[in-house]
């Protein structure tokens, strides 16, 4: 993290070079190395020098700035060189090494993805321990997530042999491929010659993740050894350049994503220029190190997925004794292939069909192909960069370009396109929550326990903006019961930002750099929440193996809620389910059936196409209550969400499709139907049916054959909800708070029409935190304190 923070400190004091600097620094250089290219003067045939990149998730060809500044070294007339758009391309410039040769190399590392499929006969063993979670014991990688990362990896070694060069494909730890690479290469070839090549450098790009800064410290270890230099380059797939960054260190990152945002407003103009895509590279190497033992490498596309989903393929069912099966006519809502070629189709998709105009109406959807943008798995294996997003918006917002014909051509950016942006925005904040937390982002108690009492008002100081509440920030702190008082009560005389006297100055916290402080923590702030754990009795005397049942009929879709149910459905079968469902899903096993939140972080690891590691974490904490929501304690009605959101369980009968009989149509009478009308309609009573399916009547379950099934008769939890009512019944609701939850929520929807509180300028308000609807807010009351029972 210290060396993150670093290299990006250093690239910022780069940009401080004028420009005229860098061009005559550049060619200068540039026209040294033309000399050195010059042909030797014996006859001998000159040792190649070979640069090596190591991708990783930046798998793609067009913009990106490690591709850009290999192919200058293609340039004739090197001492001109190409200048592109903005500063970057001159400033990488001079980095650049001379090299006569260019290898390309990707890694499917041993830790996150099982290579046991790679193993160049059957008698061997990997040295490997199997790639699986350290909480759940689930594979690192499923099958979703590995075929569109081989389809990816595909796609971009046909790009680059268009470009008359190619891409590697090698299993193992990122360091140990390396460190056998640089050895083959420093060894002589068994003919008494010297060395075979000379490397040039290495290259990588940066990474946040824990396990990523580890191989990239490996690696410049490995090169350090055999006096290569080792060149990390900033990852610029992310909406908003590190160079660009309004933070001295990356400690002054807010604690909560308003504050993030609003300091980066107007977003549409923050955005770099892309980098342009190379048509042309240096060759590969005349020689290349093989893969090493006992693994081959796949020769086809058909040969790499069947090696990534061999060892998955052994059980299919991934442990679960009632794994979801495929229900007839459903459509999975990411069909979509993995690579740069299908990225950059489906973006152009986007804008010329309309949906990234149309995307903050119907971005709370939950099926279809085109709710949302479905960029997300593109993103997140840098198979597409979030300013290419940004630029081709833009160039539609201009006018320019294609999509003539669609709703908001050339009239500026709308409540869509800026939403679009919010979101993007949302990645580079999780990503960089990873650099500020660490290891904290994968701590039991999460983040929360560390923000300490300071960072808690600091929270809930930004949230008001959202709640139409109209405090200001002050300077000092308060307890969490003055903070609830105020909130409860904005007039209230209890500032939340007055030091209360019982509050110490202790319990400095400094994270894992010694990076930042927190000065005040508060005894009597609330206790961390504590989870059930999968592997032992919790300190509330829970019984594991009851935990694991659980969490194994959360997993396979058979918990009794139909959101919950149709959503893990989804995942299992597809690697995709929306971002409301996931909401649900997480609020769900976290905060109803109190389960280690963790545990469902890793098998959405394991399942989710997109994965990616500040947005799962970051999110899954997020919604436990353990992270960086500044509205702690809220916990989502899957019942209210699916009458919000699924008014017609549409959603729920494609995934459940045992529900798919329950006849939701009656003959309303007059009063009943919208507006008082009267007619067919949907029988609301039916849905909630739908919705919990314990609420079926006995003879409507035995009509659909859903007798003697322990999801219907036996569902985890049960809801008692009655329609007609904003307010849910029993389960302690009024006691808890979430009555008034309910009512908070019917405000927030009322205020989410276009006029609502201003359209996009209060997206924050209306946009992003109306993606939270349905939390009802409440203070966190543990099921385990309280004695519920599943
Ligand atoms: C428990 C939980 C786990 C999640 N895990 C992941 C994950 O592993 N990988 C992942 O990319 N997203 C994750 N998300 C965020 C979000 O659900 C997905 O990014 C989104 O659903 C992907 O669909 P889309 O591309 O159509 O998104 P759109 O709604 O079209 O959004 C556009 C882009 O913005 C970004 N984005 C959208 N929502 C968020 C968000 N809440 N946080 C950060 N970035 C966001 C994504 O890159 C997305 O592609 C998670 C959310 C939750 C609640």
């Amino acid at each position: 993290m210290e060396h993150a923070s670093q290299e990006w400190l250093a690239g910022k004091h780069q940009c401080e070079n004028t420009l005229g600097d860098l061009v005559t620094s550049a060619a200068e250089r540039l026209d040294a190395r033309s000399d050195s290219l010059s042909p030797a003067p014996s006859s001998q045939v000159p040792r190649p020098r070979i640069l090596i990149y190591i991708l990783r998730r930046d798998l793609r060809l067009s913009d990106n700035p490690l591709f850009h500044q290999a192919s200058l070294l293609t340039a004739k007339d090197s001492s001109t060189p190409k200048i592109h758009n903005r500063e970057d391309s001159i400033i990488s410039a001079l980095d650049t090494p001379f090299a006569t040769h260019f290898l390309p190399v990707y890694v499917f590392p041993a830790h996150q993805v099982e290579v046991s499929g790679f193993l160049a006969s059957p008698e061997q063993r990997s040295p490997y321990p199997e790639a699986k979670s350290a909480v759940a014991g689930v594979w690192r990688t499923g099958p979703h997530r590995a075929r569109f990362m081989a389809e990816g990896v595909w796609d971009l070694k046909e790009s680059l042999e268009k470009c008359d060069s190619g891409l590697e494909i090698r299993v193992g730890m990122i360091g140990e491929v390396v460190q056998n690479m640089l050895k083959w290469y420093s060894e002589g070839d068994g003919d008494g010659n010297g060395k075979r090549a000379d490397v040039a450098g290495i290259w990588m790009t940066n990474e946040e993740g824990a396990e990523e800064k580890s191989d990239e410290a490996h690696v410049r270890d490995v090169a350090q050894q055999h006096g290569v230099e080792f060149k990390l380059w900033d990852d610029e797939k992310y909406y908003i350049d590190d160079r660009d960054l309004p933070l001295d260190h990356i400690s002054d990152l807010p604690n909560v994503y308003t504050t993030f945002r609003k300091s980066l407003e107007p977003l549409i103009s923050r955005p770099r220029r892309t980098v342009p895509t190379p048509s042309k590279l240096l060759p590969l190497p005349p020689d290349i190190p093989p893969q090493s033992q006992p693994f081959k490498v796949p020769t086809s596309l058909t040969q790499l997925e069947e090696f990534l989903l061999a060892p998955l393929n052994n059980d299919a069912g991934f442990g679960l004794p009632h794994p979801p099966q495929w229900p007839p006519n459903a459509n999975s809502a990411h069909p979509f292939l993995g690579g740069e070629t299908a990225g950059l189709e489906r973006l152009s998709e986007l804008i010329n069909n309309g949906i990234m105009t149309r995307y903050k109406a119907t971005r709370n959807g939950m099926l279809g192909r085109d709710f949302s943008t479905k960029l997300s798995a593109y993103l997140a294996q840098g198979m597409l960069t979030a300013r290419q997003v940004h630029w081709a918006m833009h160039e539609f917002e201009e006018g320019r370009g294609p999509g003539r014909e669609t709703e908001g051509y050339g009239k500026g950016e709308g409540d869509g396109t800026y939403g679009v942006r919010f979101e993007l925005l949302w990645r580079d904040y999780m990503r960089l929550c990873v650099r500020k937390f660490g290891a904290r982002m994968f701590h039991p108690n999460g983040i929360r326990d560390y923000l300490g009492i300071q960072s808690k008002v600091a929270l809930v100081s930004q949230a008001d903006p959202h709640e139409g509440n109209t405090w200001t920030k002050k300077a000092n702190v308060g307890t969490a019961g003055d903070l609830q008082q105020a909130h409860d009560k904005p007039n209230s005389s209890v500032s939340p930002y007055s030091k209360p006297a019982s509050t110490t100055e202790t319990n400095k916290m400094t994270d894992s750099n010694g990076a930042f402080e927190i000065p005040y923590r508060d005894a009597r702030r609330p206790q961390p929440k504590i989870f059930k754990l999968l592997d032992r009795c919790g300190i509330s005397g829970d019984d594991p193996v009851k935990t694991r049942e659980a969490f194994t009929r959360w997993r396979s879709g058979r918990t009794g809620m139909g959101l919950i149910d149709a959503s893990n459905r989804e995942l299992f079968l597809t690697g995709y389910t929306s971002n409301r469902a996931r909401q649900n899903i997480a609020s769900y096993l976290t905060s109803r059936l109190g389960i280690d939140w963790r545990a469902g972080a890793e098998w959405y690891e394991f399942l989710l196409t997109d994965y990616d590691v500040g947005n799962n974490w970051g999110n899954w904490q997020y919604v436990a209550g353990v992270g960086n929501d500044p509205r702690e304690g809220r916990i989502f009605n899957p019942v209210k969400q699916a009458l919000d959101y699924d008014p017609q369980a549409e959603y729920i009968r494609t995934w459940v499709p045992e529900l798919r009989g329950v006849r939701l149509t009656k003959s309303l009478e007059p009063g009943e139907g919208p507006g008082g009308a009267k007619g067919p309609g949907v029988d609301r009573q039916k849905l909630l049916g739908v919705y919990q399916p314990w609420k079926l009547s006995a003879w409507e379950k035995e009509d659909l054959g859903l007798t003697a099934l322990e999801w219907v008769d036996s569902p985890l939890i049960k809801i008692d909800f009655k329609v007609g009512s904003s307010r849910p019944q029993g389960n302690g609701a009024k006691k808890n708070g979430q009555g008034k939850g309910q009512n908070n929520e019917k405000k927030r929807n009322k205020g989410n029409g276009a006029k609502g509180r201003g359209g996009r300028g209060n997206w924050g308000a209306n946009g992003r935190d109306s993606r939270r609807q349905g939390m009802e807010e409440k203070v966190w009351r543990n099921p385990i304190q309280a004695g519920e029972d599943y």
